[in-house]
């Protein structure tokens, strides 16, 4: 008898004799990735530290991957697609935002145990999260600065995506495959028409709530994020050499697509 015992239905097709190759660790490549947590102190803190932020540069990672997607298909007219995307990366920051949570468990005297370790290491050298940041249009070449220490694939990662067209540069053209005109003097009118003409322009209207919710998901992450850096740090300063949270505090009011907001005021 199988493992599930006598189990109603349909007799089961038996897997796991065809190939023979795999195994869940082997598929997964677990014993490397489980070999990558180093804590520079005997804290008992600093195993979440590092495993918190190692899942956020999974999920950047898997965020930049879809992004990428959504843009591929926004450039090809295939709103359907962009959007089907969108549903996944706003699933993937809600939980990016629900995970400070987790790491709030930790008391600042426990953070304190580890924290002098860190310097000058901070969130400014993550290059995955200013890589999804020019892409979603944000494109801060100062930020170039930070990476003094990174290495020249991941140097050459963030002047790439400085070169590339955003995701404003997609939706403009899939506005442009509609004739509307996307010229600085004209955008906000065609906005206008597709926010107004729901009959002709609902999927590019719902494309950009798509965008629109990508922002300000982004922003709510920085808000959060600031939050636990008041709770965790009060007013001293970063290890990475910034003033901390009134630094922090001045980026919650960034937006990748100013022209959607501004839209607002409009209707
Ligand atoms: C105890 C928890 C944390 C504290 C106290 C903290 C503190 C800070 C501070 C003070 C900065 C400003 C840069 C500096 O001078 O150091 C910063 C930046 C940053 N942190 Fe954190 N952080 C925490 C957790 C996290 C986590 C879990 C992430 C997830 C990846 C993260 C990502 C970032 C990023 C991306 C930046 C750059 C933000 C920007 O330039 O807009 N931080 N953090
Ligand atoms: N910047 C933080 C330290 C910190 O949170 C951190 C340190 C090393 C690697 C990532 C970090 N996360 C976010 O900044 C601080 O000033 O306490």
């Amino acid at each position: 008898m199988g493992i599930d015992g006598d189990a109603p239905g349909p007799p089961h097709r038996q897997f796991g004799e065809e190939g023979g190759r795999l195994s869940y660790g082997g598929y997964l490549c677990l014993p490397e990735l489980l070999a990558q947590q180093r804590p520079q102190s005997n804290a008992p803190d600093e195993l979440l530290f590092i495993t918190i932020h190692q899942v956020y540069e999974l999920w950047f990672k898997l965020l930049l991957h879809e992004l990428e997607g959504a843009r591929e298909a926004m450039f090809a007219g295939e709103l359907w697609r962009a959007r089907h995307v969108f549903r996944r990366v706003h699933a993937v920051e809600r939980v990016l935002i629900e995970q400070i949570e987790v790491l709030e468990t930790m008391t600042p005297q426990d953070f304190l145990e580890f924290r002098s370790q860190l310097a000058p290491a901070s969130g400014f050298q993550s290059v995955q999260f200013r890589e999804i940041e020019f892409l979603s249009g944000l494109k801060d070449e100062r930020y170039l600065g930070s990476f003094r220490h990174a290495s020249d694939t991941e140097l050459a990662r963030l002047r790439r995506r400085l070169g590339e067209p955003t995701l404003w540069d997609a939706y403009l053209t899939a506005l442009a495959r509609r004739g509307l005109a996307v010229s600085d003097e004209e955008i906000m009118a065609s906005l206008l028409a597709v926010a107004r003409d729901r009959r002709s322009y609902d999927d590019l209207w719902q494309l950009a709530e798509d965008l629109l919710t990508h922002d300000e998901t982004a922003a709510q992450w920085r808000m959060r994020h600031v939050q636990m850096v008041e709770r965790q740090i009060g007013t001293k300063s970063g290890t990475g050499g910034s003033t901390g949270a009134p630094y922090l505090r001045g980026r919650t009011r960034l937006h990748y697509f100013p022209l959607l907001w501004e839209l607002r005021a409009w209707l």
